[in-house]
């Protein structure tokens, strides 16, 4: 059982680029054909997403790489989900492993930020995922379990929240999870949302995988059933690529 609506792909940019790096991104993406299928989605860095804001197609949304838990004030150094909407985002990404393991951000802060962004409308692109080690002593299903529970625990709907499954050890890393690897997962969280949400939630939630995804591997992924698309690290920073990516969804269809 996939997730039902289209595709989702999500490029995120991280800490990368400069103005001139990201206008040629922005030109390239601009001048590719995608997919009308898909649900198209970037994520700059906050300080540039004005830029892309005015220079992208809009038929590609745009997401912040993270927000602030509540409104906006006195918060040094962090942006709110207000600024977000006002600078034309639709999406934030949220619990992202950088985030979790650079940074320390914990579950329960990263499903209170969901929540609120949520009530302001933004959609959230809600990340979870095991490491290495977590992997190799079969704890997997526990810890992504665990991380969709926080979000679950917090979060008022799900309408507007995608799942990334994007293990820790696949992040620009080069060694991509095997579809099949994927797949497992991506099941295992789907059956989690029917037995702890409801059926309709995992039915219509879409599961997207993020870890070395790049042209090449794409389409052997997109073939899976419950991947619904994907969240793109660093082959969303070169626009042909990105747009392979996106297209792969026609692997989907194929086999459909
Ligand atoms: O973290 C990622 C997307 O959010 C994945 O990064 P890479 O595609 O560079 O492995």
């Amino acid at each position: 059982m996939a997730g039902s609506g289209k595709f989702f792909v999500g490029g995120n940019w991280k800490c990368n680029g400069t103005k001139d790096s990201i206008a040629k991104l922005v030109s390239d993406l601009n001048s590719a054909s995608l997919e009308a299928d898909v649900d198209v989605v970037v994520s700059p860095p906050f300080v540039y997403i004005d830029q892309v804001k005015s220079s992208l197609t809009d038929l590609i949304e745009i997401s912040g790489q993270n927000s602030w838990v509540g409104k906006g004030g006195a918060f040094t150094g962090e942006i709110s989900v207000e600024q977000l909407k006002d600078i034309g985002c639709k999406w934030v990404i949220l619990g992202h492993s950088e985030r979790r393991h650079v940074i320390g951000e914990k579950d329960e802060f990263i499903g209170k930020k969901a929540a609120y962004a949520l009530s302001e409308g933004l959609g959230v692109i809600a990340c979870i995922g095991e490491k290495l080690e977590e992997r190799e002593a079969g704890k997997t299903f526990d810890v992504c379990f665990e991380q969709l529970k926080a979000f679950a625990d917090a979060v008022p709907s799900w309408e507007k929240v995608v799942v990334a499954y994007e293990p820790v050890w696949a992040i620009g890393t080069g060694k991509v999870a095997s579809p099949q690897q994927a797949q497992e997962v991506h099941v295992a969280v789907r059956d989690w949302l029917k037995k702890n949400v409801s059926e309709e939630v995992a039915s219509k939630t879409r599961i997207i995988y993020g870890g070395s995804v790049n042209g090449g591997n794409c389409a052997e992924l997109a073939k899976e059933e419950d991947i619904d698309g994907f969240l793109v690290g660093g082959a969303s920073l070169k626009g042909p690529e990105f747009a392979t990516i996106v297209n792969s969804v026609t692997s989907k269809k194929v086999t459909a």
